[in-house]
């Protein structure tokens, strides 16, 4: 059976796909899979074509401290318990820079030029580049695709992509990309079969996972978005404090002495619902918590979400739809209720027994926005990428989009 094997590093996760490849490009999936918890509490989970368990393992903490760890764990098991031999890998790869507005076949030279933004996704693009370099050196004529959360957002109008600053930075790449594209792209295709209505329409998308944006969609297209440069703006997320006074990290510098290397780590791993909170990185355990202190992080999560929806309802002139997505969005009719009860003066209306029976549509018959939860799938969204390159590939492979 040929397959294809999807890998998808996010910060506090590890995902993966396997999907067999039929006639007439179809694709089926083989497994599912992820190692969560990372960090907290690490856990392999994994299930096959039919939803049957396949893997169900916990594991301590220093067992699996970080990303590679978990990626060295849920690949050993791939290997050499389930005998994966995929025909191509596709890679979830969270910056594409300017360059990349669609996936592309990975080789040295695009494995070097994405090498460059290391710097601008510290927890996610050393560790999408790891598996991709490895792969290149020991099964060199592997086709592997490079997927990236910024191509989506490629289509922003230039106000939306720039920073009041001057044009040569923009022209050298300081711009504001925006993230988790994949995902806002799955949804942008799933939404016409799910809620034809509002498909294309105003659309307002809140990806809520341990990473955090939301995305303002118009005709099923990006308009605009809560991330920028770096994954670390518009939100609060796990360990990311989003929107923030840059005056905070010259501070940081010039009076608390912090070097540039700490301000990093100290902006990527110690802020956001961790830093607000000192319980968690991890919404179910802010929610099971009592402490003030998680009750906060979380009153604050909430509070940014309605604050970023004002905005891009701006951005889209209205507001059709809302949709939740994502770890946090998918699971927590909590978070969810309290969300909706910020934008009550838009018009959102939830109903209680939809939203706690995670129903795709959750809002009241006469909400005038509608609110839906549609789970995500960016291990999808690569594996069609990927299939697609490799039917039509060099086309592709020598022609990477300058997009301005
Ligand atoms: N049942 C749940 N209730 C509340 N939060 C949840 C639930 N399941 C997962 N989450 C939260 O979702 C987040 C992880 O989301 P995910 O989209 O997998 O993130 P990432 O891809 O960035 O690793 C974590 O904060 C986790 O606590
Ligand atoms: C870009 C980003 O924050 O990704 P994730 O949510 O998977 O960490
Ligand atoms: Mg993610």
């Amino acid at each position: 059976m040929d397959t294809i094997l999807v890998i998808n590093a996010g910060s506090s996760s590890v995902k993966f796909q396997v999907y067999s490849v039929e006639g007439e490009g179809t694709l089926r999936r083989q497994i599912k899979g992820q190692m969560d918890g990372i960090g907290s509490r690490p856990r392999l989970r994994a299930s096959g074509a039919t939803g049957d368990p396949l893997a169900d393992r916990a594991y301590p903490i220093e067992a699996v401290p970080d990303v590679p760890a978990a990626m060295a764990v849920a690949g050993a098991w791939l290997r050499d318990e389930l005998r994966v031999t995929p025909i191509a890998v596709g890679h979830r790869v969270v910056h594409g820079g300017p360059d990349y507005s669609r996936p592309v076949l990975i080789d040295h030279g695009i494995v070097s030029r994405l090498e460059r933004f290391v710097a601008l996704a510290p927890l996610h693009q050393p560790y999408n580049l790891a598996p991709i370099r490895s792969l290149l050196a020991n099964f060199p004529a592997l086709p592997q695709v490079a997927c990236f959360d910024t191509a989506f957002h490629r289509t922003h109008d230039a106000v939306a992509d720039h920073y009041a600053i001057p044009q040569q930075l923009h022209a050298e790449g300081v711009r504001r990309y925006g993230f988790h594209g994949l995902s806002y792209e799955y949804i942008a295709r799933t939404l016409p079969s799910v809620a034809p209505d509002i498909a294309r329409r105003r659309v307002i998308v809140a990806h809520l996972g341990s990473g955090a944006s939301m995305c303002a969609l118009k005709e099923g297209r990006s308009v605009e978005s809560t991330m920028g440069f770096t994954a670390l703006d518009g939100l609060p997320m796990g360990t990311r404090p989003g929107q923030i006074d840059p005056g905070v990290v010259l501070y940081l510098i010039s009076e608390k002495g912090m070097p540039a290397a700490k301000v990093q780590d100290f902006l990527y791993r110690d802020c956001g619902l961790k830093g607000l909170s000192g319980v968690s990185n991890d919404m179910r355990e802010l929610e099971a918590s009592a402490d003030p202190h998680a009750r906060f992080a979380i009153d604050y999560f909430v509070y940014r979400i309605g604050l970023s929806a004002g905005m891009l309802a701006a951005a889209l002139q209205g507001l059709d739809a809302f949709v939740f997505t994502a770890g946090i969005g998918e699971n927590s009719a909590s978070i969810r209720a309290r969300v909706a009860e910020q934008l009550g003066w838009l018009g959102v209306a939830l109903d209680a027994t939809e939203n706690a029976r995670h129903s795709r549509l959750i809002s009241r018959p006469g909400s005038p926005i509608p609110v839906y939860v549609v789970p995500t799938d960016e291990e999808l969204m690569i594996a069609q990428h990927t299939l697609s390159l490799l039917i039509d590939g060099h086309s592709h492979n020598t022609r990477s989009e300058r997009v301005s």
